[in-house]
C-alpha cells in the first residue's frame, strides 16, 4: 500500500483561535497557561482530523505560536543578549524576538525596551519568517525540548506523528550575522549546531519517533559552494549518529535538480520533493533515490486552493511506482498546508459552482488519501468521477473567460507603459505644484483600524446599518485622520483607508473575476493573519473602486491628499491565482483595472497617487535565470501600465515593505518617490545603491509592527545616518508601513517624533 502523508497542517485554528489566544495574552487577558492550552486543543484537532481523513503520515511540532523557525532560535538557544538579558519566560522572549516588547517597569517586572528581530517573507509565500540572528557570542544549547513534547502529546492520543524540524543548513543560511558580528558567515557555526539536533534528534527517538521530517527549503535556491557542501558534512554527521530517527530529507516550492548533486547519497531514510511547483524535476530528481530510500511526492499543492486532478496525479505518483514500487512512494502534499485556508466547508457564502473548484487544507487531506488510494489499486472510483467532472465543468465555466478582458490585454502597446516624460522633466512641474519642503513627511496609508471600524465594517455587512450610515462613519473616521495629520504636521495627507479590510481583498471584491472567503484565513506573520481573494476568471473594474474615499478626504482639507492604490502584482501575489493561464496575464489584466483606476482618481482631482507594490520581491522566481529575468520585465511593465497613464505634474508614488528588494527592480518602476522598509536596516552600502538613481526616497524609519515608539533622538540618529550616504534633496520621511496594526497613542506619540526629527533636518539643511 501507498502511504499518504501531510507535511504540515495550518495552526491557527478553524476560526483563528490562535490569534484571539495570542492577542488575548499579549494585552494580559489571559494567562499564559491558558494561552498553552489552546495551543494543545489546536494540536490535538489537526492531528484528529488528519487521522480520521485517513492520512499515514502526520506532521508535528508544526505547530508554533508565532513562527517555526523562531521556535527553533529559541530552542537552539539562538538568543541574542539584547532580548536574553531581561531573562524573560522563553514565551516571553520568544515573542519580544518576534515583535518587540516595550512596557515600563511595575513592582514584579522590570522595564523592558527591545524592538523585533528581522522578519522576511519565507521564499516566494507571503509568510514571513522570524530571521535567524547570529553573533559571535552565540552559545548553542536546548531550551526546552518543543518537538519531543509535541511528539508526546500525541502519542497520548493514541497519533504516531511525524515530527517536522527545518534542518541546519536552511537555519544557518536563512539567518544573517548580528549587527556586532558582522564578519560571521552563519554557516561557520554548523558544527558547532549539529550536535544540537543530534541530541533533539535522540530524544525524539527515545520518545518513540521512527521518521522524522527534516526541510531544507533552500535547496530550491541558487546555493554558493559552501553551502551546498555543507549538506554533505550535516547529514553525513546525522547519519554517522545511531539511533536517531529515518530522516526524510525535505524540499519544496522548486526544484532541486542543480543542487541535486549536495544531497545524492546523503544516508537518509528518504527524500521529498515538489512536484507541483517543479514536476520536471521527476526524472533527475527519482534518480538519486538509493536502494533503500523513499520517494515522497509532493503532488498536492500546498500553495493554492484548485482542486487537485486526480486523474492526472496518479498518472504522476505511477511513474514514481514504476520506478520504485509501491513500498518506496508516499503520496504527499507539496509542502506544508500552512498556506492554505483551513476548511472550505466554513464556506457559507461561497457560489456553490464555485465551491466545486476548490480544495481548502481539510479537503486536501482527501485528496492525498484517495489518490494514495487510488494508485495502490484500492476502489475509489466515485471519487474519481466527481473530480473528472468538475475539472471538466472549470475548464468550460462561463464565469472564467471574458473575450473584452481579453482582446484589451491583447492591445497593450509600449506607450501604456512609459510617463509621457522622463522623471527630470517631471519633477521641477511636480515641485512647483506642490511645493514641498526639505524631507516632506508622509505615511504609506492606514490609520490604526480600531475596533470601532470593526464592528462598524461588520453590522454594515450584516446588514444592521443602512449604507448611508456606513458611509457617514467611513467619513468621519477619515476625518479624524485627516485632522490629525493636519495637527501633527505631516506634509503629504492620506485617508487612512478605513474602508478596507484588507488591501488586497478590498479591490478584490470590487473586481470582477475574484471570488472571496469569509473564512479562508491564511497566516502572514505572528498574529497576522490574510484572507486572500480567489482569482477565478479573467480580471476588470466595473467601476471606480476609491475615488469616493480619496475625494472626501481631499475635500475636507488644504494640504495634498495621496489616493491609495494596491499594485497589479501585489493584489496577484496576495490572491491566490488561476493555474490555468499564466501570471503575467493575470498581472496585465490587473494593471488595465488598475490604470482606469488611478486615470479616475487623476480626474477627481487626486494629483498624488501611491500604487503599493509590497509583493513585487516575493513574485521574484527564486533562482536566477530566464524566468527571473522575465519577471522582471513584465513585473515592471505591469506597474508602469498601471501608472503612465497620468500627467506629469501627477506624482506617483509606490510602497514596498519586508523584503530585500534589489534596487534594481525598485527604478524600473519609474514611480517618482518610493518608500522603502528601513526601520531594520542600516545597511551603508543598500542605500548607496539608491545615491545615483535620480527618483525620491523614503527610508521606512519605524517598525509599524512592533507597539514601541521610537523617540526623537532614534529618529534623528536613524535620518543622520543615511545622510552619511543619501543626499537631503531626495530624502523623503515616512514610517515602514501603513499603521493599520497598531494603537492611536502608539502611532501618535511615533509620527509626532518622526515630524520633529525631519524639522530637525529642515532646519539644518536649510540654512
Ligand atoms: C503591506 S503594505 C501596506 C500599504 C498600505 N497602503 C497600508 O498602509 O496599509
Ligand atoms: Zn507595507
Amino acid at each position: 500500500m501507498v502511504k499518504s502523508a501531510v507535511l504540515g497542517f495550518p495552526r491557527i485554528g478553524p476560526n483563528r483561535e490562535l490569534k484571539k489566544a495570542t492577542e488575548a495574552y499579549w494585552n494580559g487577558k489571559i494567562s499564559v497557561d491558558e494561552l498553552f492550552k489552546v495551543g494543545k486543543e489546536i494540536r490535538a484537532a489537526n492531528w484528529k482530523l488528519q487521522r480520521d481523513a485517513g492520512v499515514d503520515i502526520i506532521a508535528s511540532n508544526d505547530f508554533s505560536f508565532y513562527d517555526q523557525i523562531l521556535d527553533l532560535e529559541v530552542l537552539f538557544n539562538v538568543i541574542p543578549e539584547r532580548y536574553a538579558k531581561y531573562d524573560l519566560p522563553l514565551i516571553d522572549t520568544l515573542f519580544a524576538m518576534g515583535r518587540g516588547l516595550q512596557r515600563k517597569a511595575t513592582e514584579t517586572e522590570k522595564a523592558v525596551d527591545v524592538t523585533a528581530l528581522e522578519m522576511v517573507k519565507w521564499f516566494d509565500s507571503n509568510y514571513h519568517y522570524v530571521r535567524p540572528t547570529f553573533s559571535h557570542s552565540t552559545t548553542f544549547k536546548l531550551n526546552g525540548q518543543k518537538p519531543v513534547d509535541e511528539f508526546l502529546e500525541a502519542k497520548e492520543l493514541g497519533i504516531q506523528t511525524r515530527p517536522v524540524l527545518v534542518g541546519p543548513v536552511s537555519f544557518l543560511h536563512l539567518g544573517k550575522a548580528d549587527k556586532d558580528s558582522l564578519d560571521l558567515d552563519p554557516l561557520s557555526l554548523l558544527d558547532k549546531l549539529l550536535p544540537l539536533y543530534v541530541e533533539i534528534l535522540k530524544k525524539l527517538a527515545a520518545a518513540g519517533a521512527v521518521d522524522v521530517q527534516i526541510d531544507e527549503p533552500v535547496l530550491v535556491l541558487d546555493l554558493p559552494q559552501n553551502v551546498q557542501d555543507a549538506f554533505k558534512t550535516a547529514y553525513t554527521k546525522l547519519g554517522q549518529e545511531a539511533g536517531l530517527p529515518n530522516i526524510i530529507l525535505t524540499s519544496y516550492f522548486g526544484t532541486v535538480v542543480p543542487n541535486l548533486e549536495a544531497i545524492k547519497g546523503l544516508p537518509v531514510g528518504g527524500y521529498h520533493f515538489d512536484f507541483v511547483r517543479a514536476p520536471e524535476q521527476f526524472e533527475q530528481a527519482a534518480s538519486i533515490i538509493g536502494d533503500n530510500q523513499t520517494l515522497s511526492v509532493g503532488i498536492v499543492d500546498g500553495r493554492n486552493i484548485w482542486k487537485n486532478n486526480f486523474a492526472k496525479s496518479s498518472e504522476f505518483v505511477n511513474k514514481a511506482i514504476a520506478k520504485l514500487g509501491q513500498d518506496r512512494v508516499v503520496v504527499a502534499t507539496s509542502s506544508s498546508l500552512l498556506h492554505t485556508p483551513v476548511d472550505l466547508e466554513n464556506e457559507k457564502n461561497l457560489d456553490a459552482e464555485l465551491k466545486n473548484y476548490f480544495s481548502f487544507a481539510t479537503q486536501k487531506l482527501t485528496e492525498v488519501v484517495t489518490i494514495a488510494k487510488n494508485v495502490s489499486g484500492e476502489d475509489v472510483s466515485a471519487a474519481l468521477a466527481a473530480n473528472a467532472e468538475a475539472i471538466k465543468a472549470r475548464t468550460n465555466s462561463s464565469l472564467i473567460n471574458d473575450p473584452a478582458v481579453q482582446a484589451r490585454v491583447a492591445s497593450i502597446d509600449k506607450k501604456m507603459s512609459t510617463r509621457a516624460a522622463p522623471f527630470a522633466t517631471r519633477l521641477p512641474l511636480q515641485q512647483k505644484r506642490f511645493n514641498f519642503p526639505l524631507f516632506p513627511t508622509t505615511t504609506i496609508g492606514s490609520f490604526p483600524q480600531t475596533k470601532d471600524i470593526r464592528i462598524n465594517r461588520n453590522k454594515f455587512a450584516k446588514g444592521a446599518i443602512t449604507a448611508e450610515e456606513y458611509e457617514k462613519f467611513i467619513e468621519s473616521e477619515i476625518e479624524k485622520v485627516i485632522r490629525f495629520q493636519e495637527e501633527i504636521d505631516l506634509d503629504v495627507l492620506v485617508h487612512g483607508e478605513p474602508e478596507r479590510n484588507d488591501m488586497v481583498q478590498y479591490f478584490g471584491e470590487q473586481i470582477k473575476g475574484y471570488a472571496f472567503t469569509t473564512n479562508g484565513w491564511v497566516q502572514s506573520y505572528g498574529s497576522r493573519y490574510v484572507r486572500p481573494p480567489i482569482i477565478v476568471g479573467d480580471l476588470s473594474r466595473p467601476k471606480a473602486m476609491s475615488v469616493k474615499e480619496s475625494v472626501y478626504a481631499q475635500s475636507i482639507t488644504k494640504k495634498a491628499v495621496k489616493g491609495m492604490l494596491t499594485g497589479p502584482i501585489t493584489c496577484l501575489r496576495w490572491s491566490f491565482p488561476r493555474d490555468d493561464i499564466d501570471q503575467k496575464t493575470q498581472a496585465f489584466q490587473l494593471a488595465l483595472a488598475l490604470r482606469d483606476e488611478v486615470n479616475d482618481l487623476e480626474v477627481a482631482g487626486i494629483k498624488i497617487i501611491q500604487v503599493d507594490e509590497p509583493a513585487l520581491r516575493e513574485g521574484l522566481p527564486l533562482r536566477e535565470g530566464t524566468e527571473r529575468a522575465a519577471y522582471t520585465v513584465w513585473a515592471a511593465e505591469a506597474f508602469r501600465i498601471a501608472t503612465s497613464g497620468v500627467a506629469n505634474d501627477t506624482q506617483i508614488h509606490s510602497h514596498f515593505c519586508y523584503s530585500d528588494l534589489d534596487p534594481k527592480h525598485i527604478k524600473a518602476l519609474d514611480a517618482d518617490v518610493v518608500s522603502i522598509e528601513f526601520s531594520k536596516k542600516d545597511d551603508a552600502n543598500y542605500i548607496a545603491e539608491f545615491r545615483d538613481y535620480p527618483n525620491h526616497l523614503g527610508f521606512g524609519l519605524f517598525d509599524i509592527h512592533s507597539p514601541r515608539v521610537p523617540s526623537l533622538e532614534e529618529f534623528t540618529a536613524k535620518i543622520e545616518n543615511i545622510l552619511k550616504t543619501y543626499p537631503a534633496e531626495k530624502f523623503w520621511v515616512n514610517p515602514d508601513c501603513g499603521l493599520k496594526t497598531r494603537g492611536w497613542e502608539e502611532t501618535r506619540e511615533s509620527l509626532t517624533n518622526m515630524v520633529a526629527a525631519a524639522k530637525h533636518f529642515r532646519t539644518k539643511y536649510q540654512k
